[in-house]
């Protein structure tokens, strides 16, 4: 399979790495609540950016979310993201304030009805918001430093991988100001740690979790010393997930995720389907026939 004319006649046409460097420094500009940045080739840092208000989620931080991770879906440029907070803190949830002001436009009505209407259509958005991180076919890896309460634990369990440092805490408060959780923690939080009876007492009790319990029931993958080396690390992780092939890391992402909201026959059919395309890439081509001939690791085309 591995001739070594093949791969002789791979070598000299490696569209790959013609198509691969340009628009390096593209940005995403335009956000008010974000700054999107890419700090390393195919790396993009998605960063919560009002320091000032401790970087709660007013409406336009919960829209521009959604937007930023819908937009990085379909930039060929982006291979994996990381998602940090600027300032003190990464996040200290919703904007109360922006909730003072809900419970303003609720009061203008008179009826129930109209009053869900409005509430529902809220809580579907910033759902949607929040799964945009989801859906999105590169891996996200939220770096947590400080605070991450309510809304903020709503987003970094929909991320594919997170760290923390260690003055980390995280907190599911939403029961401690009077409501369920509802953007995706009692969703996902589960299937994150794995421990139902954790999970509900964390829910219940909206009692803070430090980063030792963190790292042992496995909401983060890994501890740093300081907010310094988090980030560092995190752009490790990010630029070694941006060095493997786009297809493979896409599709492996999809798949997991996948895998994760059906039974296990389903997910072997959705692999096979797939796979029966993405086996006829060249990235595969190329990557396995590094491999076999013990040559570098191949550079990958965008997608
Ligand atoms: C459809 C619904 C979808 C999602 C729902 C999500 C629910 C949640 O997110 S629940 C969690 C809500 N957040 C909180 O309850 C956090 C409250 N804040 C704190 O506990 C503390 O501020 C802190 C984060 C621990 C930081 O403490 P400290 O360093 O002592 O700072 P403070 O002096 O307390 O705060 C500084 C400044 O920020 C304002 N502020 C803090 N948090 C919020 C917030 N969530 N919303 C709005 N404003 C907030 C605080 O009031 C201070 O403002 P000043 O104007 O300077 O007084």
């Amino acid at each position: 399979m591995f001739s070594s004319v093949a791969f002789r006649q791979l070598k000299k046409s490696p569209i790959s790495v013609l198509k691969q460097t340009k628009n390096f420094a593209s940005t995403m500009e335009g956000f008010e609540t974000l700054s999107v940045t890419i700090p390393k080739p195919f790396v993009y840092q998605v960063e919560l950016n009002r320091p000032k208000r401790l970087n709660t989620m007013n409406r336009a931080m919960w829209f521009e979310i959604g937007k930023c991770f819908d937009d990085l879906a379909t930039r060929d440029d982006c291979r994996s993201i990381i998602l940090t907070g600027s300032g003190k803190l990464f996040s200290a949830g919703i904007d109360l304030q922006d909730m003072i002001e809900l419970g303003g436009q609720l009061a203008e009505q008179e009826d129930i009805a109209r009053k869900c209407k409005i509430l529902e259509q809220m809580i579907k958005n910033y759902q949607d918001y929040i799964s945009a991180l989801e859906r999105c076919p590169k891996p996200v890896i939220a770096a947590v430093h400080n605070a991450c309460i309510g809304g903020a634990v709503d987003l970094i369990v929909a991320a594919d991988i997170r760290m923390c440092s260690s003055d980390a805490w995280f907190q599911v408060k939403e029961a401690e100001i009077g409501m369920a959780a509802d953007v995706g923690t009692l969703q996902r939080l589960p299937r994150v740690i794995g421990n139902q009876s954790l999970v509900n007492e964390l829910c219940l009790t909206s009692r803070k979790m430090e980063p030792i319990e963190a790292k042992d029931c496995g909401l983060v993958s890994k501890v740093f010393d300081s907010r310094d080396s988090l980030v560092a690390g995190a752009l490790e992780l990010a630029e070694n997930i941006a060095s493997k092939s786009p297809v493979a890391v896409q599709l492996t992402k999809r798949t997991l995720v996948h895998a994760r909201n059906n039974n296990t026959q389903d997910g072997l059919d959705f692999i096979r389907y797939w796979n029966m395309t993405m086996l006829q890439s060249e990235d595969f081509i190329n990557a396995a026939m590094a491999q076999a001939t013990k040559s570098p690791p191949p550079t990958f085309a965008k997608l």
